[in-house]
């Protein structure tokens, strides 16, 4: 009670007299002398008036005055109290915080009804003050989390403290484009931030009919919404059991049960399955018409590319047929996957991010002649920091790496590294003669 009458003040307002009729017409042609002040009645009615009200305006200025004086109007003043509930978040955070504490926060990440907050260093020594505000200022939230540490688990969640509002539950309903999915900030990765990436995928690369295969799906954020907006067919995994289990509930929920088939395993072991299945008559789990998939989309930015490994030698004899247009051996005829992955650079420059991951990608591919060239779509999704910025890399699985013909998964790794790099040079060896021939 004390903080809040801490906030109470007069304040005296110019007010115009004006016919009720004509009041819309004044607030829109004078809009920037309009009180901004949340919760405020600016419009007040004349005791005894029928036909007139006074409305406040927060300043005179001369084009009000010749509207006035023209249409012989008056002023008058209006003494009002503010509280707490007119001041804004962050007036009363300026107001409330030690000017030690540096900026005050002016953001937070909405999870449906939970405001993710990042406080770090004096802030976050004032982390319960600035929860509550949060709250009361924000009506639509249930929860006030706050990160606590870094992000360093494998399932790329944070650690969390509820700082204000309700801590018996952080499973929320995030709505997104009329996609509901449901989300516990403290169990699984969520991020807001990426939605005009997902829109970006979904309105510009993915097409109706495609097949998405998703290795770090998270919750589903981009294959249930990929198959809600557009009928993309997705094979969706992540090694969070959590994230599994809200992927099944969103899935349901959004009613693309025939279109999103689920799974709970590691990356690379979900990729190969999912290829090894093409040559298995017999299989039920995965859907005929999903086994050939368009694209792989990799986002676990932290290291996703250093699972491109797993497409080494990830195609054979056996599946071939399913991965070429037609039944000849030219590999120009092979309509092999899409892969959007994605990473984080120190580099802000463009060209050397491009160089940087083109590289790594290379060499996780144990396939050195990757090149800039070789890449379909270069970007930058965002700046996590100064030092981190999030690129996305599109290219599409090169044929020499897809049909090597290395054992990958039998050999040391030192051994099967020798090998791919003997069997590249012999496809080059080859795909020179060819087009020599
Ligand atoms: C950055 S999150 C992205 C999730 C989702 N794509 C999204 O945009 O919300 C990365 C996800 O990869 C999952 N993950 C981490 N290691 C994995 C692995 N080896 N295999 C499969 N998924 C993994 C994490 O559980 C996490 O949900």
């Amino acid at each position: 009670m004390r903080l809040i009458n801490r906030f109470d003040r007069d304040v005296t307002y110019p007010a115009v007299i004006l016919p009720v009729r004509e009041i819309s017409a004044f607030q829109k042609a004078f809009y920037n002398n309009l009180i901004q002040v949340p919760k405020l009645k600016t419009v007040l009615a004349i005791e005894g008036s029928q036909d007139k009200k006074k409305v406040l305006i927060a300043r005179k200025s001369e084009a009000i005055d010749k509207y006035v004086n023209e249409k012989e109007y008056e002023y008058s003043e209006e003494k009002v109290q503010l509280t707490y509930q007119n001041l804004s978040m962050n007036e009363v955070l300026k107001e409330l915080l030690p000017p030690d504490v540096g900026e005050v926060p002016s953001g937070y990440e909405t999870v449906g009804d939970v405001a993710h907050m990042n406080l770090m260093g004096k802030l976050f020594d004032h982390r319960y003050v600035i929860g509550q505000v949060v709250l009361d200022k924000n009506p639509s939230l249930r929860t006030v989390v706050t990160k606590i540490g870094q992000i360093e688990s494998t399932y790329r969640f944070y650690d969390l403290e509820c700082i204000a509002g309700d801590s018996s539950t952080y499973e929320t309903i995030v709505l997104e484009d009329k996609v509901r999915y449901k989300v516990d900030v403290s169990k699984v990765y969520w991020c807001s931030k990426l939605g005009h990436e997902r829109n970006r995928m979904i309105d510009t690369i993915l097409k109706e009919g495609d097949v998405l295969c998703d290795m770090f799906c998270g919750i589903g954020p981009l294959a249930v919404k990929a198959a809600v907006k557009k009928k993309v067919k997705a094979i969706a995994n992540d090694l969070n059991p959590a994230c599994f289990e809200f992927l099944k509930e969103n899935i349901r929920m959004n009613k693309v049960k025939n279109l999103v088939v689920p799974f709970n395993m590691d990356a690379r072991e979900f990729v190969r399955m999912a290829v090894r299945k093409s040559n298995d008559p017999a299989q039920k789990e995965i859907p005929k018409e999903m086994l050939r998939f368009d694209h792989c989309y990799m986002n676990l930015p932290v290291d996703a590319v250093e699972f491109l490994d797993a497409f080494v030698g990830l195609f054979n004899d056996a599946n071939y047929k399913i991965w070429s247009s037609n039944e000849t051996n030219d590999q120009k005829t092979f309509l092999l996957p899409m892969v959007h992955v994605y990473g984080f650079s120190y580099f802000s420059d463009k060209d050397k991010a491009l160089a940087y991951f083109v590289e790594r990608i290379g060499k996780a591919m144990n396939y050195p002649e990757f090149s800039e060239k070789d890449v379909l779509h270069f970007h930058n999704i965002r700046d996590v920091s100064p030092q981190s910025h999030m690129y996305g890399t599109s290219f599409r699985v090169p044929f020499e790496v897809a049909f090597s013909k290395v054992q990958h998964e039998n050999k040391s790794e030192e051994e099967s590294k020798d090998q791919i790099y003997d069997e590249f040079e012999d496809k080059s060896r080859m795909k020179k003669q060819k087009i020599e021939e």
